[in-house]
């Protein structure tokens, strides 16, 4: 991301974004408004436009590759407006309050999500795709804010520093390590293994992830270290992975750093839309498509911590999930607001009969 590029997330969802958001905004520590690498990410009120009340915050923007430059979005009024009304957005960074979506580098996040309100991880967010019609949830991408807490980021980056690494390109395929310059751990190290399934057992464990990704197997994740001059360039990941061979469909990144502590370092993350530059907040996640052509930006401050992983789905097509993953939020939501209506049932059995014809048991 460069100073003063702007990203937008819509609105997506209802029901539990009070929850996530909230959740979302602790793990952000506080009111959700952010500065992330330049960008300045406003704490959003989700359920402004949809009856009620959320906020999350993060940092993502969307770059359509094809215009061959930065694309800033018209900022989303309502959201700004209610925001200001309720005083909740702050920079962490600048100090910077921003009430007035717009200018000149003041992206709108969305929030979203629906589950159970009692549960851990139903709010997600991700970014604008001006050509979608408002709040379509058929994505590729997904950000999730609060899959570890502040309290679990901090203790693993105080376990990273101790661990031993190793070059990072032992673990990349033939093609891909000529692009990348990292410090991973080293697996052979119990405290790395430790750390590294703890993650992994948070990561497996999220009910969002879960809804959109629906895994059937998670891959041993690594744990990378980009210090300055450190990236990973342009790459497709191995599609088949380790022994026996996981089917790389999504892969995920869950940040560990705080976005203030380095600069650079955003996965960039291609699409046919554009290029969506993604550094979240330490404890959030972005899983994407794995067969996206993604990068990771050269660190040029401090130090990038992340925790990278890859899911087997038991859907393989990515159209094919979010699919089931919006049509599965909207009769979630429905749910919410009438209870087992003759409509919800409906919804519930295209869900389910969907689920019959594409998912492998
Ligand atoms: O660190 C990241 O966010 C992604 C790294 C990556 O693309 C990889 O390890 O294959
Ligand atoms: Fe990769």
């Amino acid at each position: 991301m460069q100073p003063g590029g702007a990203g937008e997330f819509e609105a997506v969802g209802r029901g539990v974004v009070e929850q996530g958001a909230d959740r979302a905004a602790q793990a952000f520590g506080g009111d959700g408004g952010i500065a992330v690498g330049g960008v300045r990410a406003l704490g959003v009120v989700a359920q402004a436009v949809l009856g009620g009340i959320g906020r999350i915050g993060g940092g993502v923007e969307h770059q359509p590759v094809l215009r061959g430059h930065r694309t800033r979005f018209a900022a989303l009024a309502p959201f700004a407006a209610l925001t200001a009304v309720l005083g909740r957005h702050r920079h962490r960074g600048d100090g910077q309050a921003r009430d007035q979506a717009g200018s000149e580098a003041g992206p709108e996040l969305e929030a979203g999500g629906h589950g159970d309100p009692e549960k851990k991880g139903c709010g997600y967010y991700r970014p604008h795709r001006p050509k979608c019609k408002p709040f379509s949830t058929v994505t590729s991408l997904l950000c999730l804010a609060d899959v570890l807490d502040p309290a679990a980021c901090a203790a693993a980056r105080a376990q990273f520093a101790g661990l031993p690494a190793r070059d990072g390109r032992a673990t990349a395929g033939w093609a891909a390590r000529g692009a990348k310059q990292n410090q991973q751990l080293d697996p052979a190290h119990a405290g790395v293994r430790e750390l590294r399934d703890r993650l992994a057992a948070e990561v497996a464990a999220h009910p969002m992830l879960r809804q959109f990704a629906r895994p059937a197997r998670l891959g041993e994740p690594l744990l990378s270290r980009y210090g300055v001059g450190d990236a990973y360039g342009p790459h497709v990941d191995d599609a088949l992975m380790g022994e026996p061979p996981l089917r790389t469909d999504l892969a995920w990144t869950l940040f560990l750093s705080e976005p203030d502590s380095y600069d650079g370092g955003e996965l960039v993350i291609e699409s046919l839309e554009g290029e969506t530059p993604v550094k979240l907040p330490a404890g959030a996640l972005v899983v994407y498509d794995c067969g996206a052509l993604h990068r990771v930006a050269p660190v040029t401050r401090g130090e990038r911590l992340a925790c990278v992983g890859w899911i087997q789905s038991r859907v393989r097509d990515s159209r094919q999930r979010a699919l089931l993953f919006t049509l599965d939020q909207a009769r979630r939501a429905l749910h919410a607001r009438e209870g087992d209506s003759a409509e919800f049932l409906q919804l519930s059995q295209v869900h389910s009969q969907l689920l019959r014809m594409w998912a492998e048991a």
